[in-house]
């Protein structure tokens, strides 16, 4: 058969265009397209429905052809979409992603239990893992099944309490310098310690006596220095110099990295687009590799010193030293240790970075939003500073900072509130049965105490929704209320959160939980313990709009001042003794 003959058999095509094998390959070409578009929404729209298992879930209306739901979350602040949701249809329901892919949503704690204890069915999706592999290596983070179970197994002795202990001289070492750089800041503006935020202040916000600070990125800079420390002993000297080497590298790379576009979305959903290298990926990948070569010669030195300091090999696993990496490289050196047991050179190197993204930005956010809860409600930050002033010691243990209360219900509520990481993601790789709590109402007006997932169903795990749901704390669930946490019956609740810690998903439940909350929580302690003895903390007299801002960490970004990037203003007093 001839080509001409080939144009006389398509269908729709004019005869003018059959004398032109030009005009009627375009038309062909274009005919072949609508085919397939068609097809294509065929699929996404009809047949991803028709055969969805879970369709007789209700949710809310497709807001877009092609976007689904997705930019009525971007549009607004991290998980507000969703509690809408759940006031409408109840704690599960189901919503339309990019085109068509349909996304089953549960903040019933009896479902997220049941999918949070079964990490074996319910892994990371391929693609997240891909989108963190490309920055943390294959660390424990990102690891799944056997991978994962070896290298949880090697980390633990590095977060156990006795070491976490042993950190504590590092936390008050960086938190004290942090109040001394306030200090100098609000003193003299121009002493030369860097710049106390990234706007100036408005007329009504210059107060005597007193400084506008970002108190997120000095924040930032602590806790970047404690994790450098405590982490693999590096000090990035981040409060010192603001411009080191590595300190630089994690910051593009993450800030990059974790930066939600439409375009990331879309290169996530959509692999193949990842063959156009964006700005973002070349950055990442830069930075990468610089962060990479840092952290082998920090492995390679301490290797080295282990094995000087143990001529004849170490031992025993249980023969431990201080900071996570050593913990890691002895136990990992140990000889008692069978070969299939160990990490490779690339895992280890793996936990540095993930050591850097998990331990750092998570807990300088943390801190971001205590203080700016407190500036909020002055009376609570009245009452903290008063039990804190009440201890005699200036750097207390950690048992007597965990006997302050107050403090622990204050940090609580904020991390029940303001969750660092909002949510994360699972996908399931096997038909499922996961059984509800609380049975919702189907499209079909039954009641429904189960859902059927297929095979590959994406699934969020609403860490924010859970911490603020009214089916677990009640109507005031939205409320700053610190003392529900002094209550007697406080961690009694007839729907009891699937959390490691105080009935909350902040940092997860389940084999997946994070590994370094015992770790993040004293760090805390003690920082807050510090600033909060040495200065008040008070909204700007301008009072700017706050927003929450999604990333992977939920951070603030001040309305109206986009450009200047994520931060967190706020006055800051020195305490007059
Ligand atoms: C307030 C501070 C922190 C919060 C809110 C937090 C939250 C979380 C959450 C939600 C996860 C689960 C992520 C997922 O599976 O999708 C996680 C995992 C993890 N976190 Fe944290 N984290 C904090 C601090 C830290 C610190 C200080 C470290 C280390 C020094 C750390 C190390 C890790 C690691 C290694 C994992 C992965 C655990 C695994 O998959 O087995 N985190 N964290």
């Amino acid at each position: 058969m001839t080509i001409k003959d080939l144009f006389n058999t398509l269908p729709f095509l004019p005869s003018w265009a059959r004398s032109s094998p030009k005009i009627g390959y375009a038309i062909y070409t274009i005919e072949a397209i609508l085919v397939l578009l068609t097809g294509l929404y065929l699929y996404m729209w009809t047949w991803q429905e028709y055969t969805l298992p879970y369709k007789n879930l209700r949710g809310p209306k497709t807001a877009h052809w092609f976007w689904g739901n997705v930019k009525t979350f971007l549009a607004e602040q991290p998980m507000v979409p969703h509690g809408r949701w759940i006031k409408e249809y109840g704690p599960t329901f189901r919503y339309k992603v990019i085109a068509g892919a349909p996304r089953f949503y549960t903040a019933d704690p009896v479902a997220l239990s049941y999918i949070l204890n079964h990490a074996d069915i319910f892994p990371k999706p391929p693609q997240t893992r891909k989108g963190m592999a490309d920055m943390l290596g294959n660390g424990v983070l990102v690891a799944e099944g056997a991978d994962h179970k070896r290298q949880r197994r090697l980390l633990n002795p590095s977060f156990s309490p006795l070491a976490i202990k042993g950190m504590i001289p590092i936390f008050y070492d960086k938190a004290y310098e942090l109040r001394e750089k306030f200090t100098a800041l609000i003193e003299d503006e121009h002493s030369g310690v860097g710049a106390a935020s990234p706007t100036p202040p408005q007329e009504m916000d210059i107060v005597k006596g007193t400084r506008k600070i970002d108190v997120m990125s000095w924040l930032g800079r602590c806790t970047l220095d404690v994790i450098g420390l405590a982490g693999f002993n590096y000090d990035f000297k981040a409060l010192e110099e603001p411009h080191n080497e590595l300190a630089e590298a994690y910051r593009k790379m993450f800030s990059a990295g974790m930066e939600v576009t439409v375009g990331a979305i879309l290169q996530a959903l959509f692999p193949v687009l990842q063959i156009f290298p964006t700005e973002r990926m070349k950055m990442v990948k830069e930075s990468s590799a610089k962060t990479k070569e840092i952290g082998q010669k920090l492995i390679d030195e301490k290797k080295q010193a282990i094995l000087a300091a143990h001529t004849h090999g170490i031992e025993k696993k249980e023969d431990i030293g201080h900071d996570l990496l050593s913990h890691l490289i002895k136990a990992n050196m140990a000889s008692d240790l069978r070969p299939d047991q160990k990490l490779s050179d690339d895992e280890v190197l793996a936990q540095i970075t993930t050591f850097m993204l998990a331990g750092n930005e998570t807990s300088s956010t943390a801190l971001t939003w205590i203080l700016y809860t407190l500036s909020q409600h002055p009376d609570a930050q009245k009452r903290l500073r008063e039990e804190a002033m009440g201890v005699s010691d200036d750097r207390p243990t950690l048992d007597t900072l965990n006997s302050l209360s107050y403090m622990d219900a204050v940090i609580r509520e904020v991390l029940r509130l303001s969750a660092p990481a909002p949510a994360t993601m699972r996908e399931s790789i096997q038909p499922t049965v996961v059984p509800l709590g609380t049975p919702v109402k189907g499209r079909d007006g039954k009641m429904m105490d189960s859902v059927h997932l297929p095979k590959g169903a994406t699934m969020m795990i609403p860490i924010l929704n859970v911490n603020t749901s009214i089916y677990v704390w009640g109507p005031d669930a939205e409320q700053f209320n610190p003392d529900r946490f002094l209550k007697p019956t406080a961690s009694e609740s007839n729907t009891s959160v699937p959390g490691v810690w105080g009935n909350l998903l902040t940092f997860l439940g389940g084999t997946r939980n994070c590994i370094g909350y015992r770790f993040a929580l004293a760090e805390i302690k003690v920082i807050l313990f510090v600033l909060i003895r040495g200065f008040e903390f008070e909204e700007l007299p301008s009072k700017p709009e706050i927003e929450r801002k999604a990333s992977v960490v939920m951070r603030p970004r001040v309305k109206g001042e986009e450009k200047a990037g994520l931060q967190m203003p706020l006055l800051v007093r020195p305490l007059s003794n």
